[in-house]
């Protein structure tokens, strides 16, 4: 299986995190990218590419033209004010406000993120657009021939909406992967997020649509992030009622139970005959991930990527989180090798 991988992920380097009411070390860091690359070339899984640029053509088939044109701007902006710090919203239009663009810096990064985790810095821009290009790249190499590819994404985007950021994610690589396909003929596509947490932004941007099915397993957001979506009463609106599909599982969660509602989702994707399928592969769902709750053991990779194997589909991972930085590169390639023994 090809890889695609842009060093320009270094160019996200944000040192600050609001944790526990303290400025942490972030958690999305870029040893992630560096381990998992480390062990793509160890285990000799296939070539990487460097990812060709494709500009906001396609992001903007996902993402609004005033949240674009803020991301890009922000920091220069935060900066121009004297700011002392990395750039993290303290304000959001909450219940009764007016949902509208304020002027001022501190007010936009309110209107645009739905979290105050996420902070924005000098290089995030840059990174952010390497990262969907990363994504593009290796959706090309699917529409174009290949059964699979992984895109080694870096920010992940999957918490992203349609002009909100958060969950350490800005533009939506998985999203945007999947309306890439649409685009260029695919009638189907089902988005398949894995990851420990809730794939609010790809819900959210296809929730009113039948062409592309989103489902996602995760933590009860009831007890976790993100908190304000992902519970299983959320089936799609209007035209794309029925193709949503929300799988909630509790603290303490061990493989065996994650693996039936793989099943149940894998059933519901069968059924619908995608013509390509997006796995929004995070792998915080390892028993050791410092921000998650549940089992998964690293030999529980295989399997999980077996599964998605046998569904025979043109597929591309898109790569999302994962925060246990010494075992993430054993199982992200775990996936990617259980896929391909299935094939
Ligand atoms: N105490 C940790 C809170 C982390 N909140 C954001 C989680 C984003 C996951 C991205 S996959
Ligand atoms: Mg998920
Ligand atoms: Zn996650």
């Amino acid at each position: 299986m090809k890889t695609v991988f842009s060093p320009l992920h270094n160019r996200r380097t944000a040192t600050t995190e609001l944790d526990g009411g303290i400025l942490i070390a972030p958690h999305e860091k870029p040893s992630r990218a560096e381990t998992i690359l480390g062990r793509v070339k160890q285990e000799q899984l296939g070539e990487v590419l460097p990812p060709r640029e494709y500009g906001l053509g396609p992001v903007l088939r996902v993402h609004t033209q005033d949240y674009v044109d803020f991301l890009r701007v922000s920091w220069a902006d935060w900066i121009a004010e004297g700011k002392p710090g990395e750039a993290i919203s303290a304000v959001w239009p909450g219940r009764g406000m007016r949902h509208r663009v304020p002027k001022d810096i501190d007010g936009r990064l309110g209107y645009y993120s739905f979290g105050a985790e996420t902070s924005i810095t000098e290089g995030t821009w840059d990174a952010v657009c390497a990262s969907a290009d990363v994504a593009l790249t290796a959706q090309a190499l699917v529409a174009n021939g290949e059964s699979a590819a992984f895109a080694l994404c870096r920010p992940p985007g999957h918490h992203a909406h349609a002009d909100l950021f958060g969950g350490y994610c800005f533009f939506n690589n998985a999203a945007i992967s999947a309306q890439a396909f649409r685009d260029q003929g695919a009638k189907r596509v089902a988005v398949l997020d894995v990851d420990f947490h809730h794939g609010n932004g790809t819900q959210s941007i296809f929730y009113q649509r039948d062409d592309v099915m989103t489902i996602s397993l995760h933590g009860d957001p009831d007890l976790v992030f993100p908190h304000f979506l992902g519970f299983e009463d959320e089936t799609g609106e209007g035209p794309g009622e029925g193709f949503n599909l929300n799988l909630v599982y509790p603290p303490g969660t061990p493989f065996s139970v994650w693996l039936d509602g793989l099943e149940t989702a894998c059933a519901r994707i069968a059924a619908w005959q995608p013509d390509a399928l997006v796995i929004a592969l995070g792998v915080d769902t390892f028993e050791d991930d410092p921000i998650s709750f549940f089992k998964l053991r690293s030999a529980d990779y295989l399997l999980m990527g077996e599964r998605l194997g046998k569904l025979n589909l043109p597929t591309l991972f898109t790569m999302e989180g994962g925060y246990d930085v010494d075992a993430i590169g054993v199982n992200v390639v775990n996936v990617l090798k259980g896929f391909e023994q299935a094939r």
